[in-house]
Order: C-alpha cells, then sequence, then structure tokens
C-alpha cells in the first residue's frame, strides 16, 4: 500500500499549486516583490510562529516516547531561536525591533490560521497535530528548494536568506522526519480516522495559501 503522506499530497496538490503560482511567491522568486509586503509578512508570519511553536511544545506532551518528544523540542527550540531569528534580523534591517514584532496586532487570516491549528491539536491525538502542521513544513520545503533552483534568485540583497532558511538542509531534514512520522501514525487507522486527518491537512493548506495572499493584499481588520 503507498504512503498516506503521498495521498495526502494529492489531496492538497492543487491548492499547493495555486500557492506556487500566487504573485507573492512569483514576485519574491524573481526579487520584485515590494519590501512592503515582505515586511508586513514577516510580522504576521512573527506572531504565526508564537503559536505555530506551542504546536511543537503540544507535539511534545502527546509524544508516546522518548524520541518524538525530543524531537518535537528540537522544533520548538529551532522555531523559536533559528526561523524567528531570521524574522527578527530582517526587522532590524528596515528599523522594526523586537517588541514592535511580537506586538503585531494579527489579521484575520493570521488569526483563522493559529487558532484553526491550536484548535486540532487541543480536541485531537497526535496524528492531528501532525497532520494540521505538515503543510507548513512540507510546502515551505518545497518553495524553499524550489526557489534554490530558480535562477537569480539566490542573488537578491533581501530574500537571499529567507530562501536558504527555507531550502537548507537542515530545514529540509525537519520536514522529512514530519512525514515519516505522518506515515508511522497513519498506519492501522480506520478510514474514518485517515479521512479526518486528510481534512486537516487539506484546510491547512488552503490556509497557507490565504497567508501568502493575505500578506500581499497587507490585510487589515476593518476598524
Ligand atoms: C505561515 C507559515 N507557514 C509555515 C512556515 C514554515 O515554518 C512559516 N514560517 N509560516
Amino acid at each position: 500500500m503507498s504512503r498516506f503522506s503521498e495521498r495526502l499530497y494529492r489531496a492538497a496538490q492543487e491548492i499547493w499549486i495555486k500557492s506556487h503560482r500566487h504573485p507573492f511567491l512569483t514576485e519574491l522568486r524573481e526579487g520584485t516583490l515590494d519590501p512592503g509586503r515582505f515586511i508586513y509578512y514577516l510580522k504576521q508570519d512573527y506572531v504565526y510562529l508564537i503559536d505555530y511553536a506551542k504546536m511543537f511544545a503540544i507535539g511534545s506532551i502527546k509524544a508516546r516516547d522518548l524520541e518524538t518528544m525530543v524531537k518535537f523540542a528540537e522544533l520548538l527550540h529551532s522555531t523559536l531561536n533559528v526561523e524567528m531569528e531570521l524574522h527578527r534580523q530582517y526587522a532590524e534591517r528596515f528599523g522594526v525591533t523586537r517588541e514592535q514584532l511580537e506586538q503585531t496586532r494579527p489579521s484575520p487570516t493570521t488569526v483563522a490560521y493559529t487558532k484553526y491549528m491550536l484548535d486540532a491539536a487541543a480536541q485531537g491525538s497526535l496524528a492531528e497535530v501532525v497532520a494540521v502542521l505538515l503543510p507548513c513544513m512540507w510546502s515551505y520545503r518545497e518553495i524553499g528548494t524550489a526557489f534554490m533552483k530558480f535562477p537569480g534568485a539566490l542573488d537578491h540583497p533581501l530574500y537571499r536568506e529567507w530562501i536558504l532558511m527555507y531550502g537548507s538542509e537542515e530545514f529540509g531534514a525537519l520536514a522529512d522526519w514530519c512525514i515519516g512520522l505522518m506515515d508511522r501514525l497513519a498506519e492501522g487507522l480506520p478510514e474514518q480516522e485517515l479521512a479526518q486527518l486528510e481534512e486537516r491537512f487539506v484546510a491547512a493548506s488552503k490556509l497557507e495559501y490565504l497567508f501568502w495572499d493575505m500578506a500581499y493584499r497587507q490585510e487589515e481588520w476593518p476598524v
């Protein structure tokens, strides 16, 4: 039988392709993205990452073995200290302080995405935690590795670091570990539960798309 992660990939493929074609990402890889849109994205992503890091803490709590617990702790650490550090350094280049980053008011889409994830984690099994956070890691790995190969993408003084982070071997290895864990956790589950995991994965993939779109539109609350 084929791996469950392949089923997930197929189920979300259409929405992932739509993300790849979104102007936020096509312009980022071509180096034409307006820096104002990028800094908006960084601020929203910073507050997103705070809740996303909590998903790894929850993964650590729900883990059934020490090895998995250690791995989630590693992911928690690297999100807080490596990924968020990249954002802090970017913000500094724009004259935005660490405090200002942290005080970013989450946009409607950021609220929807982070609360959707935390709700899945609060209600669900470890498999649900992994299903909902997997599109984040996996889709960024796909974007990062594709952009590394895109001619000229790494020449851009602003977007180069971002591409290097998500195209890195370390990030790829963490994504691979998560894919492998998803497959192990799905083994032997009844179809009803697999369908539920697929629903979580697809919903998170749609929220990933909406996150790019929100950043491009620089979404604000109506008042
Ligand atoms: C919205 C979002 N999804 C995934 C990642 C990758 O960790 C990120 N930084 N932001």
